[in-house]
C-alpha cells in the first residue's frame, strides 16, 4: 500500500496538513479577504479587543507567519517556531498561521482547558478543502450531542474485550502472514509492513471485511483518496483533488452496499452482538445515524489505520534501534512472557499484552512523547473566552501545540533523549494533567488510544521475539506528516532462542547480520534502580 513514502497522509489530525495546504492555496487569500470583509473581523481588530490579546506578531498580509512556520516544520526541530516566540512573548502568543489569526498555546494548563471545553466555547477548525473531503458528518467536524453520541458508541466498542480479542487474533494472523515473507537477503521496510497490517486490522474492525478482492480494492481507492488531502485545492478533471474525490465515491459505493446489506438483515432488530463499528452505529436508535453519516465516519476511521498507528510502531522500532539498553530490556521482557506462555501451553491474549509488558508500554509512551505523531489540534472560539488570563476573541483559531509541551525541559528531564525509564516514576499517561496529550483530551480524547497501544504492543512483541535486526540509517520527517524518510529499512535474522539483538547502523547493501557476531545475552545486562545502565552496551549516551 505504501508504494512511496511521500504518499502518506494525515487526515486523522489535520493540523499539520492544514499548514501545507493553506500556504499553497489560493483559498487562503480568498479566506483572508472574506475575513476582512466580515463584520466580526472589524470587532476582532477593535482597539479594546486588540489590547487584550496575548503578545505576538501577525506577520505579513495574507501569509501571516505561515512561511516561517513551514520552514521550521520541515526541519528536525519544528518547535523552533514556537521556541523563538515563547522567549519573546511567553507560552501563549498570537500569530497568523493556517490562513487565520491564531492564538498558539504551548502552555499545558491553557491547552488542557481548551481541550476540556465543550462546543459552546470551541469547535474543531479545518480548512474548507479538507472538510469537503472528509464529509459534513465526519466526527472530526460535527459538534454537540451528535458528536458525543458517536464518540461514546465508537469508544465503547473500541474498548470492549470482544474487539480487543478480535484485534489481537487478527493482528497476530496478519503479522505472521507478513513476517513469513521476510528474508535475510533484502531489507524489510517497517513503515510499509505496518501500514498493510494496521489497515487490514482496522478495516476488519470497522466493516468486517477480510483479506480479499474488496480489501485490495479499498486499499487502492484509499491511497488515491488520501493523496488528495495534501493536494492543491482545485477540483478539475486531472487534478489530484478530483482523483481523490472520485476514489472516495468508489469507496462510498462499496461501504454503502455493506451498510445496506447489514441494515436489511437487521430489519427485525435481531442483531444480538455488534461485530464491527457499522453494527454498533446501526444498532443505535438515533435517527440522525443515517447511511451517509455512517459511511463518512467509517472512511475517516480508516485514517489512523493507514497513518497514525503504523507511524507509532515504526518510530518505536527507530528509537529502539538507536537505544540498545531499551531494546535489551524490552526484548528480555517479551521473551520472558513468550516462554511463560509456552510453558503454560496457552496462547497470548490481549490482556497479556496490555498487562504483562510494563516496560514495552513505557517504550510506547516514550515514543508517543518524542514522536509527536499529532503535533497539536486546531479549534475555533465560538465566543470571547478568557483562560488563565489569556484572552481569545470569538472567531479566532486556537492551536494547542503538543510538541512544545512534550519536549519542555521544565516538564521532562533531557526531553530530547529517548528514555522510557522516565515513565516508571511518571505514571500520568492519561493526559488529564495536560503535560502529556498525544491522544488529545476532553470530549474529543481519541477513542482509539487503547487500540493503538495494543497494536503496537503486539507488533513489537512478535518482532523482537522472532527477529534480531540491524537498522539502516534513516531519519524522521516531521512535516506535513510524521514519517520515516526511507520507510525504516531493517535487515533481519530469525532469532534462535536466548540471543539478543545488537544494533548498529548499516550503510552497505549486504545483510550485515550475516557477518555479525552476537556478543550479548539478555542476562549480561543490568539496570540499577535509577534506570542507569551498568552493562557495557548500556544507555550511557542517554545519561552521559
Ligand atoms: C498513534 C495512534 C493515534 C494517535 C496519536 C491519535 C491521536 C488523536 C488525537 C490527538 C485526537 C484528538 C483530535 C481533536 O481533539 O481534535 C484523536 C481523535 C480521534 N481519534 Fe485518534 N489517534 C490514534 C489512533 C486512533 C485509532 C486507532 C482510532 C480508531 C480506530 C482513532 C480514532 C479517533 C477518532 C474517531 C477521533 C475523533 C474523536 C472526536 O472528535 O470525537 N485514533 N486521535
Amino acid at each position: 500500500m505504501d508504494s512511496s513514502s511521500n504518499s502518506t497522509s494525515l487526515i486523522h489530525l489535520l493540523a499539520s496538513a492544514a499548514a501545507a495546504i493553506v500556504v499553497l492555496s489560493a483559498s487562503a487569500i480568498f479566506f483572508y479577504r472574506r475575513l476582512l470583509k466580515n463584520s466580526t473581523t472589524t470587532n476582532l481588530f477593535s482597539s479594546y479587543r486588540r489590547n487584550r490579546l496575548p503578545l505576538g506578531n501577525l506577520g505579513w498580509p495574507f501569509l501571516g507567519e505561515t512561511l516561517d512556520f513551514i520552514s521550521c516544520a520541515y526541519s528536525d526541530r519544528p518547535e523552533t517556531f514556537m521556541d523563538k516566540r515563547r522567549l519573546l512573548y511567553g507560552k501563549v502568543f498570537k500569530s497568523h498561521i493556517f490562513g487565520s489569526p491564531t492564538i498558539v498555546s504551548t502552555d499545558a494548563e491553557v491547552s488542557r482547558s481548551i481541550l476540556q471545553s465543550d462546543a459552546k466555547t470551541f469547535v474543531p477548525s479545518y480548512p474548507r478543502s479538507l472538510t469537503e473531503l472528509m464529509g459534513k458528518s465526519s466526527i472530526l467536524l460535527i459538534n454537540g450531542s451528535l458528536q458525543r453520541r458517536i464518540h461514546g458508541l465508537i469508544g465503547a466498542f473500541l474498548k470492549s474485550p470482544h474487539l480487543k480479542a478480535q484485534i489481537t487474533s487478527d493482528m497476530q494472523k496478519y503479522i505472521q502472514q507478513s513476517m513469513i515473507k521476510w528474508t535475510e537477503d533484502r531489507p524489510v521496510y517497517i513503515q510499509h509492513e505496518t501500514k498493510q497490517i494496521a489497515f487490514q486490522v482496522l478495516v476488519k474492525a470497522l466493516i468486517s471485511l477480510d483479506i480479499g478482492d474488496d480489501m485490495e480494492f479499498l486499499k487502492k481507492q484509499f491511497q488515491e483518496f488520501i493523496a488528495g488531502l495534501m493536494s492543491f485545492p482545485i477540483n478539475l478533471p486531472g487534478t489530484t483533488l478530483y482523483r481523490s474525490l472520485q476514489a472516495k465515491k468508489r469507496m462510498v459505493k462499496l461501504i454503502h452496499k455493506i451498510i445496506q446489506t447489514k441494515r436489511s438483515s437487521n430489519m427485525d432488530g435481531s442483531m444480538s452482538f455488534p461485530e464491527d463499528v457499522v453494527d454498533v452505529l446501526l444498532k443505535d436508535a438515533n435517527p440522525q445515524l443515517t447511511n451517509d453519516l455512517i459511511c463518512d465516519n467509517i472512511i475517516d476511521l480508516m485514517i489512523p489505520g493507514e497513518d497514525s498507528v503504523p507511524v507509532l510502531i515504526t518510530l518505536a522500532v527507530k528509537y529502539l534501534s538507536d537505544c540498545p539498553a531499551a531494546l535489551r530490556q524490552l526484548t528480555e521482557e517479551n521473551l520472558r512472557l513468550k516462554r511463560l506462555k509456552e510453558k503454560l501451553g496457552e496462547p497470548l491474549c490481549w490482556s497479556d499484552y496490555l498487562l504483562s509488558l510494563p516496560f514495552t508500554q513505557d517504550v510506547i509512551t516514550e515514543t508517543l512523547r518524542m514522536g509527536n505523531i499529532i503535533i497539536g489540534v486546531m479549534r475555533k472560539a465560538m465566543k470571547d473566552v478568557e483562560i488563565k488570563g489569556v484572552f481569545i476573541p470569538k472567531g479566532w483559531c486556537v492551536f494547542t501545540y503538543f510538541r512544545s509541551i512534550h519536549l519542555d525541559d521544565n516538564l521532562y528531564d533531557s526531553p530530547y533523549q529517548f528514555f522510557p525509564w522516565r515513565w516508571q516514576k511518571e505514571k500520568d499517561t492519561s493526559g488529564n494533567g495536560g503535560n502529556f496529550t498525544p491522544f488529545g483530551g476532553g470530549q474529543r480524547l481519541c477513542p482509539g488510544l487503547d487500540l493503538a497501544r495494543l497494536e503496537a504492543l503486539i507488533f513489537l512483541h512478535h518482532f523482537v521475539t522472532h527477529f534480531r535486526w540491524v537498522a539502516e540509517e534513516d531519519s524522521i520527517i516531521n512535516f506535513p506528516t510524521v514519517r520515516l524518510r526511507r520507510r525504516m529499512p531493517v535487515w533481519v535474522k530469525r532469532r534462535r532462542d536466548d540471543d539478543v539483538s545488537i544494533i548498529s547502523t548499516n550503510n552497505s547493501n549486504k545483510n550485515p547480520m550475516s557477518s555479525m557476531v552476537v556478543t550479548g545475552s539478555i542476562y549480561d545486562y543490568r539496570l540499577d534502580t535509577t534506570g542507569q545502565s551498568t552493562g557495557q552496551n548500556g544507555n550511557k549516551r542517554i545519561y552521559s
